[in-house]
């Protein structure tokens, strides 16, 4: 037991605890300049800087003997436990319990004056052990609902000075040994620092490998699917709509005359009417369908499982609903309409088929005068009779 006591490992664990914190912050540094920087970083990163200077004051404190007018390292301890639940509150997007165990904080800070070094070793632990139990709390919900494992091994850092406390406060309450219950805690808090910079890493790289997944499958401005994203999609259900013979169908959208709208109200007006016409579709759509922007102005809808006809009264509702009055930007008012393909294949088709057919009935509405619906089947073509002259 000597050999793991504070003053023989603290310089140690100080090298190691400080390449640990190196490798995180230089990750943080390149992550944070990504547009959207992983949420909680700048806490963590000064939880993590705050924690270092603490190892600092403690092993000054433990190896070289230097008084201390107050108990620096329990103050450190009780204010980074606290920085870390904040940290991990950002992080989870809940700032519930904030204030009541921000009060708790400043009172065992404020009790270093004027407590002995018993009960300051129990309040300060004691206080930690709450505020690691609530990180804990909220980066186990965290790691649930995102299902990242690196929330759930900060769950399991703090989980461990959870369990440590009750045993420390046990052997110094009850055995009156003050020596084994302070190397309980410090073991605990040490080897809870690794895991949570591990767990912080992993968190963060998780997060960012899905961010880059999306990107790859999703348009960023309307977020709905892109290209990609779509033949992911229907991956399955067109091999068992090619495996039973079921029909499926695609509606290709296209806003009419979408350059006027650029060169009469500008881009970011041109950027707002794309936004909206991609939440109408996916409004009017079926959680079924797969609704992609596969162009600038140009979306595509896939409808499993659906006949020609349905899919042309989709389309013709669609078609109402952007036509039927203009978009309202910056108190200007911006008519649009939009041409609308509809068609629908069975046997062994492909997403591109589907797309082609569809992009010739689109063709058709658009040459038959926009803001109407046109289908196609093999060798057929239908026009619609409803479309409004825009
Ligand atoms: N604001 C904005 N405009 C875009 C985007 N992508 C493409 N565009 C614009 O979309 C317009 C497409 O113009 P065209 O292909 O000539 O089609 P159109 O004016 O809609 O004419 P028709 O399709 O024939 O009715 C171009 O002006 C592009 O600059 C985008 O992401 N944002």
């Amino acid at each position: 037991m000597v050999d793991i006591f504070p003053e023989n490992w603290a310089v140690l664990l100080l090298g190691l605890l400080f390449l640990l914190t190196l490798a995180q912050l230089l990750v943080t540094y390149v992550l944070s300049d990504s547009v959207t920087p992983p949420a909680g970083v700048g806490l963590f990163t000064v939880y993590f800087m705050a924690t270092l200077l603490g190892w600092i004051a403690f092993s000054l404190q433990q190896n070289t003997g230097m008084p201390m007018a107050v108990d620096v390292p329990a103050v450190a301890a009780i204010l980074n436990s606290y920085l870390l639940f904040l940290a991990a509150g950002q992080r989870a997007r809940d700032p519930r319990g904030r204030i009541a165990l921000g009060i708790a904080c400043l009172l065992g800070c404020l009790s270093v004056f004027f407590l002995l070094p018993k009960a300051m070793y129990l309040t300060q632990s004691g206080l930690s052990g709450l505020f690691f139990a609530a990180t804990g709390l909220l980066c186990g919900r965290r790691a649930l609902s995102k299902r990242n494992v690196g929330d759930a091994i900060i769950a399991g850092a703090a989980a461990l000075v959870v369990v440590a406390v009750p045993v420390a406060h046990y052997q110094l309450l009850v055995g009156d040994d003050m020596r084994l219950a302070r190397v309980i805690t410090f073991g605990a808090y040490v080897w809870c620092f690794a895991l949570l910079v591990v767990g912080f890493l992993t968190s963060v790289l998780f997060e960012y490998q899905q961010h880059l997944s999306h990107l790859a499958t999703e348009d960023p401005m309307t977020g709905l699917l892109n290209r990609r994203g779509l033949g992911d999609t229907l991956r399955i259900s067109l091999a068992k709509a090619n495996r039973e013979d079921i029909e499926t169908a695609a509606i290709m959208v296209d806003i009419d005359h979408f350059q006027n709208v650029n060169d009469s109200f500008g881009h970011e007006a041109g950027d707002y009417v794309l936004r909206e016409v991609a939440a109408t579709l996916d409004r009017l759509s079926r959680s079924s369908d797969a609704v992609a922007r596969i162009g600038g102005e140009e979306f595509v809808l896939v409808l499993p499982d659906t006949d020609l006809a349905s899919a042309r009264v989709l389309a013709e509702r669609i078609c109402n609903a952007l036509g039927e009055r203009p978009l309202l930007v910056d108190q200007q008012r911006i008519p649009i309409t939009v041409s609308l393909g509809v068609a629908s294949l069975r046997g062994n088709i492909t997403l591109d088929e589907l797309c082609r057919e569809s992009d010739r009935a689109m063709y058709l509405a658009k040459r038959s005068g926009r803001n109407r619906v046109a289908s196609v089947e093999p060798n057929t073509m239908h026009l619609s009779n409803t479309g409004k002259v825009g």
